[in-house]
Parts: C-alpha cells; sequence; structure tokens
C-alpha cells in the first residue's frame, strides 16, 4: 500500500491572513486522518510564515497521527525536532524569498554536516528523509549521510505536465517521470525508502504512484485547495482513491 502523508501547511497559510486562531492545523490533521492520511507533514519554516512551534507541539499532544516534520537542516530546526520526536524529520532546502520549496537538497554540497545532522537525529529516534533532486549523485550522497528515506522532488515533473497540457504521454512528461523513477529504484538499491512529493495533483498523481516501489506520497497544496470547495476528508479520501486505484492497476500489470 502506498501511504498517503497530508501537509496542512496551507490551513496554517489561511490563519496567518488574519492571524488569528482558525482555521486550525490541529483539525486539519483530525480531519485528513478520517479521511484515510496515514500521516501529516507540516514544514516549520523558519521564518514560521505558517505552520508555528505551537501547532507542531499541539500536533503531537493531541493527535495520534504519524508526523513528518519538514525542516532547514540548522541547529534550532534539530533541537525542535529532538523535543518533538516526529516519526520522521525531513530536511529540506530553504530561500527566505520563495513561494514554495524550489528545489532538492544539495547533499553532495555539504555531506559532513548533514550526516551530523542526522546522526543527532538518529540519537533521537527520529528517522531522517532528505528532499533531493531525482539526480543519482544526490542519492548516493543520501545513503552516505545515513538518511533512511529519499522524498524525490516530483516539482519538475509536475511543472512538465501542466506545461503539456496535463498530456501524460508528452515526451517532456515521460522523461521527468523515468527521472523520478530511476531516482526511487536507486534509492531502493540502496536499502532506504522511496518518497515522493511536490506539487502532486488530482490530476498528476496516478503516472508517479505506479512507479514501483514507492511508498508515501506528501501532498498538500491541491488537497487543501479542493478542501474548500468539499471538505478536507473528501478531498483527502478521493487522493487516496486514486493513489489506491493506480497502484493496483500497476500491481495488476506488472
Ligand atoms: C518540501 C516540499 O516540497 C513541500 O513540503 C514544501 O516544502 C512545503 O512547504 P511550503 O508549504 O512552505 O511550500
Ligand atoms: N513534501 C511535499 C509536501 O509535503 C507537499 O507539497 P505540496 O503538495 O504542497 O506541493
Amino acid at each position: 500500500m502506498i501511504e498517503l502523508g497530508v501537509n496542512i501547511d496551507h490551513v496554517a497559510t489561511l490563519r496567518q491572513a488574519r492571524r488569528t486562531w482558525e482555521p486550525d492545523p490541529v483539525w486539519a490533521a483530525v480531519e485528513a486522518h478520517l479521511g484515510g492520511a496515514d500521516g501529516i507533514t507540516v514544514h516549520l519554516r523558519e521564518d514560521r510564515r505558517h505552520i508555528n512551534d505551537s501547532d507542531v507541539r499541539r500536533l503531537r499532544e493531541l493527535t495520534q497521527v504519524k508526523l513528518n516534520l519538514e525542516m532547514g537542516a540548522t541547529d534550532e530546526m534539530v533541537d525542535i525536532a529532538c523535543a518533538l520526536k516526529p516519526e520522521m524529520a525531513m530536511l529540506v532546502p530553504e530561500g527566505r524569498h520563495e513561494v514554495t520549496t524550489e528545489g532538492g537538497l544539495d547533499v553532495l554540497a555539504q555531506e559532513a554536516r548533514l550526516k551530523d545532522v542526522v546522526g543527532r537525529l538518529a540519537d533521537a529516534g527520529i528517522v531522517t528523509s532528505v528532499f533531493i533532486d531525482a539526480e543519482l549523485p544526490q542519492i548516493d550522497a543520501a545513503g552516505r549521510i545515513g538518511a533512511r528515506v529519499c522524498e524525490i522532488h516530483t516539482g519538475p515533473y509536475a511543472h512538465a505536465f501542466h506545461d503539456a497540457g496535463r498530456d501524460a504521454e508528452s515526451p517532456a512528461v515521460l522523461l521527468e517521470l523515468d527521472k523520478v523513477r530511476r531516482a526511487g529504484e536507486a534509492a531502493c538499491g540502496l536499502g532506504m525508502r522511496f518518497n515522493a512529493g511536490h506539487a502532486l495533483n488530482y490530476y498528476n498523481v496516478e503516472p508517479i504512484a505506479r512507479l514501483a516501489g514507492v511508498r508515501e506520497l506528501h501532498i498538500g497544496h491541491a488537497i487543501v485547495s479542493r478542501s474548500v470547495f468539499i471538505g478536507l476528508r473528501a478531498a483527502v479520501a478521493e487522493m487516496k482513491r486514486l493513489i489506491r486505484e493506480a497502484a493496483a492497476h500497476a500491481a495488476h500489470r506488472a
């Protein structure tokens, strides 16, 4: 079964539009869970533009959902993660002016420091995932620093899909999909878990869910957007169904 981690950052984005208390991401986590989410993802950004420290504490205290904490690899964030003890911490690069994460973490360029971060998280019992581009040298580097999970950045695939007018057979889409496939295969070959995420939506998710070895998809913006119209529980259930059917279809053909 492919698990679905629902990213609820943008529930907090809406709250921050008024600097108030609603909508509450903890309620969102419960609704997502009732819709079939296998886990919740939040990105505690250094600038706290959406999810904040109180949200992550309350998510941990008030819910039983599996938590994936996305964070920059900074001392402050490592200390927070070690105290919070999410099931998984995902290291992501952050830019102060980006609208959302723009690329994968350059693990190759900072192996020694990241190895230390992974070690500190492991000592606290936390599994480390790294958000990386679908590039084989980055996957090798992820293996060397001791990451247990690679979340392959699906943004380039998603953008190609959009630019091709949602034509899943277009050469540009197939090229990006194949990069994700090969990256996932390499991660699995090194004994790491193959997760994928970023900019996945109801139109582009199925080819990704059909890839061999993919274990978890992390999806946020599309699900929260749809929830405005149909509710979060239903939006999550619909995404779960698409993923389940695509994976079943791939298993049947294999
Ligand atoms: C790593 C990733 O692809 C997303 O989870 C993204 O980092 C979410 O953060 P924002 O919601 O701030 O875009
Ligand atoms: N790690 C990817 C994630 O959590 C969700 O990203 P998006 O669906 O909001 O682009």
